[in-house]
């Protein structure tokens, strides 16, 4: 199965299972994200979304472009890039804290789904980054909308974006986008985190998350998050996008 889902008192742990393609986001993950979201929004006995990626290689990759690459028009790449930039607005806009466990490389749409998180816990050698310009489009899912809400300085938010490259820990967690960076195993990092929010009754996490998304809502975030998959759209069938992928489908062949 292409991802699993745990429940673990109270913390849900979400991982995608696809490590030999760097668990590259495809529609049974997609749709194993819509799963887990369904059951938070039912289970009021859960205070917590975690998700991280299987192995230590990638947290994830972004979309599988061996399967989207056959998306060629526009409206073709609109309806993946949207399905997938609604579940990321309603993970975003959970009523629990939710966290990205990032214990490997997190690039593209992996990025994004690492920024629509609250928390960012970084393993020391895992490195992220916004790559689309690579591949000559935007980020296709929001994750340029969640970045620029996240409250890092503008250059260093909007220079992330440009770079398209991936950064080191330290790095990510200068500019802020990391929360804490960790070393040795990922459940050990998870654990302490956990116990120091367990301090705290889940009401109080929930009430803050609240404050913060009726900003959102006020400043039409849905709206804004669904332009930018627009404008990813209209990139995603241009000549140089087609011929990047086809790159890196190929580059060792
Ligand atoms: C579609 C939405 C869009 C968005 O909105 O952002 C995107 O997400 S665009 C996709 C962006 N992702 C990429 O461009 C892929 C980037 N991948 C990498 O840079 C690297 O794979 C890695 C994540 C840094 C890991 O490097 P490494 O450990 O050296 O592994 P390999 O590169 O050798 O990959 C192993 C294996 O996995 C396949 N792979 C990796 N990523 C993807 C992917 N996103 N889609 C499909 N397949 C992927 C890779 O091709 C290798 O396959 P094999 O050669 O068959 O072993």
């Amino acid at each position: 199965m292409a991802y699993k889902i745990e429940n673990d008192n109270g913390v849900c742990i979400f991982t995608i299972n696809r490590e030999e393609k760097r668990n590259a986001v495809n529609d049974e993950v997609m749709n194993g994200l819509r799963e887990v979201i369904s059951y938070i929004k039912e289970n009021k006995s859960i205070s917590f979304l975690v998700i991280t990626g299987a192995g230590e290689k990638a947290f994830c990759s972004g979309g599988d472009l061996s399967e989207f690459h056959s998306l060629k028009t526009e409206e073709q790449a609109f309806s993946m890039l949207s399905k997938m930039g609604n579940i990321l607005y309603d993970l975003a806009t959970l009523r629990v804290p939710t966290i990205a466990l990032i214990n490997g490389a997190a690039v593209g749409g992996g990025c994004e789904i690492a920024t629509a998180c609250d928390f960012r816990l970084v393993a020391s050698h895992a490195k992220c980054g916004f790559i689309q310009g690579t591949l000559s489009i935007t980020t296709g899912w929001g994750g340029g909308t969640y970045l620029f809400e996240r409250g890092l300085r503008h250059d260093r938010a909007l220079k992330m974006l440009v770079d398209a490259k991936s950064y080191d820990a330290n790095l990510l967690y200068e500019i802020g986008w990391a929360m804490r960076i960790f070393e040795g195993s990922k459940e050990q990092a998870l654990d302490e985190f956990i116990l120091e929010m367990r301090k705290i009754h889940p009401s109080v996490h929930q009430a803050y998350k609240e404050i913060e998304l009726r900003k959102w809502k006020e400043r039409n975030m849905y709206e804004r998050v669904m332009e930018e998959i627009r404008l990813c759209a209209k990139l995603w069938e241009s000549d140089a996008h087609n011929e990047a992928v086809y790159r890196f489908l190929n580059k060792s062949k």
